[in-house]
């Protein structure tokens, strides 16, 4: 699949250095760098880990990071030598002949290049006795060296085959230094590299590093222009991940490992040019429109869902002949209702709170090929096609939180769906006409711990784009709230939105926040007439204050006639530089779930968060 061997330090996982170890081999990575506090605070002699990596199939890339070598103290200097030999053993106990040797923060370090470089040519020459080479890092704030030019000329100017370099994306980028010449260092000298992301701060670069690196395809960095940089640098080494990140030592070790590995595929994908050794993914037909939702719901639920269905438009079209799913359409789309009280077909878990959105279905010619690429990006995905219905590879699943999965479906599913449904007798669904026309997006929660994990999934598989959106607030709280877009391809674009659901609130979900997060917005062309029909079915208007209107009036300078037509039917408004957005909720059904129809004019691209906490006080608690 790829020539490039995968490696990942031992600091980015949680547990004891066996458990890390455990967990690299599981995820399916090549090799480990050995972080040297994992090694000091294990029971486990360095030949006996060195035995393990060997039996899990694992090679000992690096051994890091060996700190303050150089020193304006020559007694100094000296014992950090003495010091680099202690080192040298523990490596030929380990199997190991990488060292990391990081530029010194110190005050005393060394900050003349001349007097460095005899310094590390002393150290190199040790190393080169032992049979070890040293992969010389410049950190971002190193005292003298902290750029990778810097270190690259220091490296240069020793000139010994024992010493190169090792290169670090967070410290080069991080700084906003250039990565482009990264083509100019000759790959031989090249000796390691370290991957990181991060999102965009604007902090203490140390504190940046220890805390908020994440994986490749999670934040903000621009990778690809640094991977395409190395190809061209000759370097064949590792691939290797080096994050610091609070949440990431605290989680499962096997899931955070299979995220890695799912990262330095993605990003050598997103960087591989014909010819080269780099992970390629596999090909993939388009994605077309959403077409279903399935909502678990119970048995206690299913009724007043029900009746918000009906108020949206949404007829009942048939009865699952084995389970109580039903099925209820309009035009194209699909909800089923699982109202069976273990909720037996909301295949990824059974949610907390009900009712509760379980599965997004979009359409694909070909859903096989998306649990292809699915596989090949180590993300499990299964093929779930309705037994006795329709077969396996109509469906493919990917679970995207561990309450909803994204079902990847053959335009056939719809038509065997049909099949395995009683219909309800004396409902002509063809006649009548949709008043909504697709899915305009969907949300939902994600826990804190997993709101990394998520992203990269997203992106990784579907190649969706995360945006930043306004942050939501809430009666008793502000949630992180992103938008994740697929490239535009099909007629609507797949378009999902993810909130953040913390610590507490993440427990108690539903009870420790006013407004749900779940939600399916459907789109329509004119939201006037859609709720026009909403009423006629009984449909009650959110009440929406006055003082929102007076708000919008002041804002946009709406027209007194539109806007009274607004507050009739409870519709909210927003606007951009490209278009308009109109729009209206249902109440929330339970803990986590309401319904919203929008009209976007234009090529507004939001999502009217900035109403949010109008919608939130508006729908009953
Ligand atoms: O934060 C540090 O000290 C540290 C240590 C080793 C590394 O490779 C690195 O990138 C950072
Ligand atoms: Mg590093």
């Amino acid at each position: 699949m790829s020539g490039v061997a995968t490696s990942i330090a031992t600091v980015c996982l949680s547990g004891t250095l066996a458990e890390k170890l455990d967990a690299v081999a599981a995820a399916g990575f090549d090799g480990v760098e050995v972080f040297e506090p994992d090694l000091v605070a294990s029971p486990l002699s360095a030949t006996q880990i060195r035995e393990r990596a060997r039996t899990l199939g694992l090679t000992i890339d690096l051994y890091q990071p060996f700190r303050d070598v150089d020193s304006t103290d020559p007694a100094q200097f000296e014992r950090n030598l003495a010091r680099a030999e202690a080192k040298f053993d523990v490596m030929s106990g380990l199997g190991c002949d990488l060292m990391l040797v990081c530029s010194s923060p110190l005050p005393t370090a060394v900050r003349d290049d001349a007097v460095l470089v005899t310094q590390l040519r002393t150290l190199a020459e040790r190393a080169q006795r032992r049979g070890i080479r040293l992969a010389y890092e410049a950190l971002a704030w190193g005292t003298h060296v902290n750029t990778y030019w810097h270190s690259w000329e220091i490296v240069r100017a020793v000139d010994h085959p024992s010493l190169g370099l090792c290169l670090d994306s967070f410290h080069v980028l991080s700084r906003g230094d250039d990565p482009d010449r990264i083509a100019d260092i000759p790959g031989d000298k090249i000796f390691f590299v370290q991957w990181a992301d991060s999102p965009a701060m604007a902090m203490d670069v140390l504190q940046w590093s220890r805390h908020h690196r994440n994986f490749p395809g999670q934040g903000s960095f621009d990778l690809r222009r640094f991977a395409v940089a190395l190809q061209s640098s000759g370097y064949r080494g590792p691939w290797s991940l080096e994050i610091f990140n609070d949440t990431f030592r605290a989680g499962d070790p096997v899931r955070t490992a299979r995220d890695g590995l799912r990262s330095l595929r993605f990003l050598q994908d997103s960087a591989h040019c014909v010819g080269d050794d780099l992970f390629t993914a596999p090909d993939v037909e388009p994605l077309g429109d959403v077409v279903s939702v399935r909502i678990a719901a119970g048995p206690g639920k299913s009724s007043t869902l029900q009746s918000v269905l009906g108020a949206l438009g949404f007829v009942p079209a048939g009865r699952h002949r084995d389970y109580d799913l039903q099925l209820w359409r309009q035009g194209q789309l699909t909800v089923v209702v699982d109202a069976s009280p273990g909720t037996v077909w909301t295949a990824p878990g059974l949610p907390a709170h009900l009712p509760a959105l379980t599965q997004i279905g979009i359409r694909s010619d070909d859903p096989a090929s998306w649990a292809r690429r699915a596989h090949a990006l180590a993300v499990p995905a299964d093929s779930v096609g309705l037994p006795g219905v329709e077969p396996d590879d109509a469906v493919a699943r990917v679970e995207v939180t561990g309450t909803t999965s994204v079902d990847v479906r053959a335009p056939s599913s719809a038509a065997s769906w049909g099949a395995a449904f009683v219909p309800v007798p004396g409902v002509r669904t063809a006649t009548s006409v949709p008043v909504l026309t697709g899915v305009d997006h969907v949300g939902i929660a994600v826990p804190d711990d997993e709101w990394d994990s998520v992203i990269l999934l997203l992106r990784s598989v579907f190649g969706m784009e995360p945006h930043d959106e306004p942050d939501i607030t809430d009666a008793v709280g502000l949630m992180r709230n992103r938008s994740v877009i697929a490239p535009a391809g099909s007629s609507t674009p797949f378009r999902l939105t993810l909130g953040m659901v913390t610590g507490l609130a993440a427990s108690t979900f539903g009870t420790a926040r006013r407004g749900g997060i779940g939600h399916v917005a459907f789109s329509c062309d004119d939201i006037f007439t859609a709720a026009a029909a909403m009423r006629r079915r009984g449909f009650t208007a959110l009440p929406i204050p006055s003082n929102y209107y007076d708000d919008l009036a002041a804002r946009f300078g709406l027209p007194g006639e539109l806007l009274a037509q607004m507050a009739a039917s409870g519709i909210l408004y927003d606007r951009d530089a490209d278009g308009e957005f109109f729009h209206l909720f249902t109440p929330t059904l339970g803990a986590d779930l309401f319904f919203e129809v929008v009209q976007r004019v234009g090529g507004y691209r939001g999502f009217g968060d900035a109403n949010a906490a109008v919608r939130i006080a508006a729908q009953p608690a």
